[in-house]
Formats: C-alpha cells, sequence, structure tokens
C-alpha cells in the first residue's frame, strides 16, 4: 500500500518537522535516518496519524488518513515505538494477540485463525518459546520482539518502526531486518546503525527537522554528507562476500 506524505510538518514552540513530502511505494522498505532529535520519530508518529493537528496531509492507499477511521487506520498500519506501554500483568501471548483486535468484533470473535496468526508472528521473531511468559519478566531485547510479533499479527499493509533493533543482539538485528525487507507491505523504519540502513530500499536523511535528501543508500550516504550531518568521517569498505558497501566510521573532531 503506498504512503504519500505532503507538506507536513509539526511544531512544539519551536518547529520539530518542517515540509516533509515523500511517497513510499507498496512493498517498498523505506529507511529514515539522522542524528538524535532530527525529527525521526516525530515524522513516523505523524505518517501513522498520531500527532494531532499537524500540518500537510497523509494518504493511504490514495485516501487521506483524516477521513479513515482508527479501527480503519489500526487495520492498516501497525507501529512499534520505541517505548511500549504494556501492562505487566499480560502474558507474551495476550500481548501478540493485541495485535488483532482491530480485526475482532461481536460478530468476529477471535478465532482459530486469529490463534495462528498470532503463532506465526511469535514464530517469526523467535519467541513461541515463551509464549507464556509474563510480560514483566521479559529482557529488553524479547519485549522488543514480542512488539513487533504483535505489529505482525495485526496483518498490516503498512509496519512502520521507530529503531526496531534497539536492545537486540547481532543475531537478531539481521534476522528482524531481513525478516521485515521480506515482507509483502510497505515498511518505514529508522534507524541509527547506518551500516544497517544500507539493506533498506531508500533512505531519507532529516536534519533538524528537514528530510534534506531522498534516494538509494549508495546515493544518499556519501562520505561528504555524513560528515556534513553526522560529524563523522567515512570510510567506505566493499565487502568481498557479497560487493555491498559498508562504513568505517571515525571522529571528525574533538569534545562531544
Ligand atoms: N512534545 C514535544 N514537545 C517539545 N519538543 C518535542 C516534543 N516531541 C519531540 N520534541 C523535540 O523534537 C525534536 C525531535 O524529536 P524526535 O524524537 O522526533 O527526534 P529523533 O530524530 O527521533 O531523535 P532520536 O534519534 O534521539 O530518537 C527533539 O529535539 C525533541 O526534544
Amino acid at each position: 500500500m503506498r504512503l504519500a506524505a505532503r507538506g507536513l510538518g509539526w511544531s512544539a514552540g519551536a518547529p520539530i518537522v518542517e515540509d516533509v513530502s515523500l511517497t513510499i511505494e507498496p512493498g517498498e522498505t523505506f529507511g529514515l535516518v539522522g542524528p538524535n532529535g532530527s525529527g525521526k520519530s516525530t515524522l513516523l508518529r505523524m505518517m501513522a496519524g498520531l500527532i494531532p493537528r499537524t500540518r500537510g496531509t497523509v494518504h493511504l492507499g490514495g485516501r487521506p488518513l483524516s477521513r479513515l477511521s482508527r479501527r480503519e487506520v489500526a487495520q492498516r498500519i501497525a507501529f512499534v515505538e520505541q517505548i511500549a506501554d504494556t501492562s505487566e500483568a499480560l502474558s507474551v501471548r495476550d500481548v501478540v494477540e493485541l495485535g488483532r483486535t482491530p480485526w475482532l468484533s461481536a460478530l468476529a470473535p477471535f478465532s482459530p485463525s486469529d490463534g495462528m496468526i498470532v503463532d506465526e508472528a511469535l514464530q517469526a521473531v523467535g519467541m513461541a518459546g515463551l509464549a507464556s511468559r509474563r510480560w514483566a519478566t521479559l529482557s529488553g531485547g524479547e519485549r522488543q520482539r514480542v512488539q513487533i510479533a504483535r505489529a505482525l499479527a495485526q496483518r498490516p499493509r503498512v509496519l512502520i518502526l521507530d529503531e526496531p533493533t534497539n536492545h537486540l543482539d547481532i543475531h537478531h538485528q539481521l534476522s528482524l531486518l531481513r525478516l521485515v525487507s521480506r515482507l509483502p507491505v510497505t515498511v518505514v523504519l529508522a534507524l541509527h546503525d547506518l551500516n544497517q540502513a544500507m539493506g533498506c530500499d531508500r533512505l531519507g536523511v532529516m536534519q533538524e527537522g528537514r528530510m534534506v535528501a531522498c534516494g538509494r543508500p549508495v546515493e544518499v550516504l556519501t562520505p561528504e554528507r555524513l560528515a556534513a550531518i553526522f560529524r563523522v568521517g567515512a570510510t567506505p569498505l566493499c565487502d568481498p562476500v557479497d560487493q555491498t558497501t559498508i562504513f568505517r566510521y571515525h571522529c571528525l573532531e574533538e569534545g562531544a
């Protein structure tokens, strides 16, 4: 499903996001990168329709997001935020079952097919073995994977992930990125690891609330731009295994 933003802006006293326009094609994996505080999370929340009184418009599959009901939005968009609020009393399986909520009604209560979707989502993130564990007892990385399973169980057309690899060990980081890039849905994710960002179909670079570059990763993440925006030196290296470009970073300046 196509996600299109036009002229998005939001201020909280000072401007936080300014005049961002962007179209993400069906099935595309689009990465947002940028320094701390550059507006990535705010932009993701705006694209998910979670910030009231924003400037500009978001269209989902050609329809204005503002005209869809909360239930219609939840049937189309799943959002995994950096910090998830979840009742400590729930089990892992309960949390993932919440992902089915937008599809349930008095006429369509939770059914065995919903149960199978929940099982699949738990397996996809390697959490099936901990399904009966209490949320409160999980590690940070396990919680992250459960939240991603909840989003998968929602069977969205658009998956929005805010720094989904935070807390994850390297195996789970790579398997999560492989999982989401193979999903037949539109994926928008904020990432801090620029080498991981190189695996996205396209990247948008945020700086002080504006999207200052957008395009294929190799075109966007040039050493010159990395120096200007992230204030680091970057040496491009070629991985002989698959010829992808990775960067080795070094400080350009003393101090913070
Ligand atoms: N409700 C708010 N009121 C005031 N300022 C806000 C509010 N929400 C966000 N900000 C500010 O907006 C800026 C952008 O925040 P945002 O969380 O979108 O950045 P980010 O790029 O996701 O950062 P990070 O990489 O650190 O997660 C920050 O300076 C933040 O302090």
